[in-house]
């Protein structure tokens, strides 16, 4: 059975998809407030009542506008009242990322305008109305779908995330091509117009949980995420890439064939596996539902610089994250520094 998604008000459950939600539209440099001032304004050719339209404070008194000049509708507003909707509707997705994502994370399941005023671009509260607002959406949902970065992660649900340093807002998606699932905690308000402070932190069990001194990832997990808090704000995502990709199990063995001499990278390399095996190109997928753009990347891993530079975010700067040195991780920073190109101070690394 088709799973659907009925949809009305914009302050319930999926109440986005309305086109009384509060999601904004520049069109020609005018900002209409909602799809729905829009679809009204069109309505009329007069600019005066195009403009108070615009103007109306709620999009239910756009549309109450709408009524009270209905004597003044254009002669042909029903030939082309459906292609003014797929358009708005359309525009409403694409220039708000996070709303596209969202769309696009409901997946296959059938989205219905529950109106019992209206029959034809909703149901008609019986089910029997031709629910054209929703087939709209479904359309523009299946464009989306198939494109980058849409198609790298679907968002599936957010809850707050208290910690030591304060509470995160965690954000958890699941990554299309390989069905791994992956987090964002978020701190604060990010601002639009200024890089956020970020960690692209991959797992490792071992040190994030376990309190391994074999490795820094503890030390550097912790640090970020103090870091973030203490910068107001930022992005901690934790990438369930653990053992730099080849698992867990695969890094016992590495960890095995390290006890008995070999180094991190003649590890990886004797059990079949290159170096490094992460891949990062789904993060841009997060980084867009974010609305992210230009970061503060806090690394030493010159792969992760690169890896987000490829998905075409932009660096502004990257922040030193020299954490946990200790005896039992002194040789593995140094490989780390030697064969994979960390940069570490060499005063951190003596
Ligand atoms: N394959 C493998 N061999 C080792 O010896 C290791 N210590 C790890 N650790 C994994 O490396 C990732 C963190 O590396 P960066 O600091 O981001 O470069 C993380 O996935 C650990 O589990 N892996
Ligand atoms: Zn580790």
């Amino acid at each position: 059975m088709v799973e659907e998604i009925q949809f009305y008000e914009p302050d319930e459950l999926h109440g986005f998809l309305s086109n009384f939600s509060p999601s904004p539209i520049t069109l020609s440099n005018v900002v209409w407030p909602t799809s729905e001032h829009y679809y009204q304004a069109q309505k009329f050719d007069d600019p005066d009542i195009q403009n108070e339209i615009l103007h109306a404070p709620t999009p239910d008194e756009a549309f109450r506008l709408s009524r009270h000049y209905a004597n003044k509708v254009k002669k042909d507003w029903m030939d082309v009242r459906h292609a003014v909707m797929r358009y708005i509707v359309f525009e409403k997705f694409r220039q708000n990322n996070q709303l596209a994502h969202l769309l696009v994370s409901t997946g296959d399941k059938l989205l219905t305008e529950h109106s019992h005023k209206d029959s034809y671009w909703g149901d008609g509260g019986d089910g029997k109305g031709q629910n054209e607002l929703g087939k709209i959406l479904m359309e523009v949902r299946d464009y989306f779908a198939e494109r980058e970065p849409y198609n790298l992660v679907h968002f599936v649900d957010s809850a707050k995330l208290p910690t030591q340093w304060g509470t995160f807002q965690m954000y958890g998606f699941v990554e299309q091509s390989t069905g791994k699932e992956h987090l964002a905690l978020v701190y604060g308000e990010l601002d639009a117009n200024q890089p956020p402070l970020i960690r692209l932190h991959s797992e490792c069990l071992t040190g994030d949980a376990l309190f391994s001194a074999r490795c820094d990832c503890g030390f550097q997990l912790s640090r970020a995420m103090e870091n973030i808090v203490n910068a107001g704000s930022g992005v901690l995502f934790y990438l369930r890439q653990e053992g730099r990709g080849i698992g867990l199990i695969n890094k016992i063995r590495a960890y095995h064939l390290q006890d008995n001499g070999a180094d991190t990278v003649e590890a990886n390399e004797a059990l079949g596996f290159a170096a490094d095996m992460r891949d990062y190109s789904f993060c841009r997928g997060m980084l867009s539902f974010l609305n992210i753009k230009s970061v503060n990347l806090m690394t030493n891993n010159p792969r992760k610089v690169k890896a987000l530079e490829k998905a075409g975010i932009d660096i502004n700067k990257r922040v030193a994250l020299q954490e946990g040195n200790n005896p039992h991780n002194n040789g593995y920073l140094k490989t780390k520094a030697a064969k994979l190109g960390h940069m570490f101070d060499d005063a951190f690394i003596k």
